[in-house]
């Protein structure tokens, strides 16, 4: 398994490969890797027979009050999960192999209506951030399929679309959420969490599951069961910045008629701020 940072060598790595009739796949991350990672991962590694993972804090995505400089960094430590887990090629730009130029001016991808509301209101800018390094990065590996987690549920939506917007010629594929045994979804920011925050953070799944168990037992009235859930939050000692059900296909809200719903949390623990949702069916 190689680690390339340059886009010319990754192209020269993958036209070797493309001329051994190899499908490849890609799975962009930011590092500092985890079980769901891996999880990815090891489904790229069923679907083709090649598989990129990328590894990049991408500044284009973050706004200023946010954690880039904090995020952590831990390539080698990846770089030991990766081989283990059978990736072939590790693609670990720095910020001027992918922004030579510098990120102002640079073109944008902003894909309208389904990345506005939820993160993309608490995070200006965050989605065209995404839609544009997600862009760049299956431009430059040209993978067959590309596999994302719905744990990042809105992010899916965005990238889904603008796929399909731009007839981009790749299929995106989404995979369930890994958690900890306790029910918290794995995430690199969980790292943040201090002792006593890691032991609250699994009630923000838990809260989740009652609201499913409301919704599964009859309840109708969305607004209610929201509010007694957004207050259970904060007794519990968290700040939710955002609760809702939507539809799950089109991320507007859900509405009595809504049969597939996916019920879409974004909290603070003290300063993280951790996400999860949970999908169901009212049918
Ligand atoms: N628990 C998880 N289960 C499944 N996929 C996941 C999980 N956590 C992250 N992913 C997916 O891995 C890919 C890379 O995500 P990223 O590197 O941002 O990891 P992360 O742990 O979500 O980090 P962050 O704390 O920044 O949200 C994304 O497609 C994301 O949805
Ligand atoms: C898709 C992604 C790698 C783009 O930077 C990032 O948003 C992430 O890790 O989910
Ligand atoms: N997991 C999505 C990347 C971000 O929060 O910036």
């Amino acid at each position: 398994m190689n680690t390339l940072h340059s886009i010319a060598q990754l192209r020269a790595a993958l036209a070797r490969a493309r001329q051994e009739n190899k499908r490849i796949s890609l799975v962009p991350t930011m590092g500092n890797l985890h079980d769901g990672h891996i999880a990815l991962v090891e489904k790229a590694r069923q679907r083709t027979d090649y598989v990129v993972v990328s590894i990049f804090v991408n500044p284009l995505q973050f706004g200023a009050n946010e954690d880039l400089d904090s995020y952590p960094r831990t390539l080698a430590e990846d770089q030991r999960r990766l081989l283990d887990a059978g990736a072939d090629l590790v693609f670990a730009p720095n910020v001027s192999e992918m922004y030579p130029e510098g990120m102002n001016g640079h073109t944008l991808i902003s894909v309208p209506v389904v990345s506005e509301g939820l993160c993309g209101a608490s995070r200006p800018g965050h989605f065209d951030g995404v839609s544009t390094v997600v862009s760049k990065l299956l431009n430059i590996v040209q993978p067959d399929l590309a596999i994302f987690g719905e744990k990042d549920f809105q992010q899916l939506a965005v990238i889904r679309k603008m796929s399909q917007d731009l007839c981009l010629p790749v299929q995106i594929m989404g995979e369930p959420i890994v958690r900890a045994d306790d029910g918290l979804a794995l995430s690199s920011r969980n790292g943040y969490l201090n002792e006593e925050q890691r032991r609250s953070a699994p009630y923000l799944y838990q809260t989740l599951l009652h609201i499913e168990q409301q919704l599964g037992s009859g309840r109708r009235d969305f607004a209610a069961v929201i509010d007694e859930a957004r207050v259970a939050l904060v007794e519990a000692g968290f700040r939710p910045d955002y609760l809702d059900l939507r539809d799950a296909e089109t991320l507007q809200p859900a509405t009595g008629e809504t049969q597939d719903i996916v019920i879409l949390a974004a909290v603070y623990l003290g300063t993280t701020r951790l996400i999860d949702n949970l999908r169901l069916n009212l049918a």
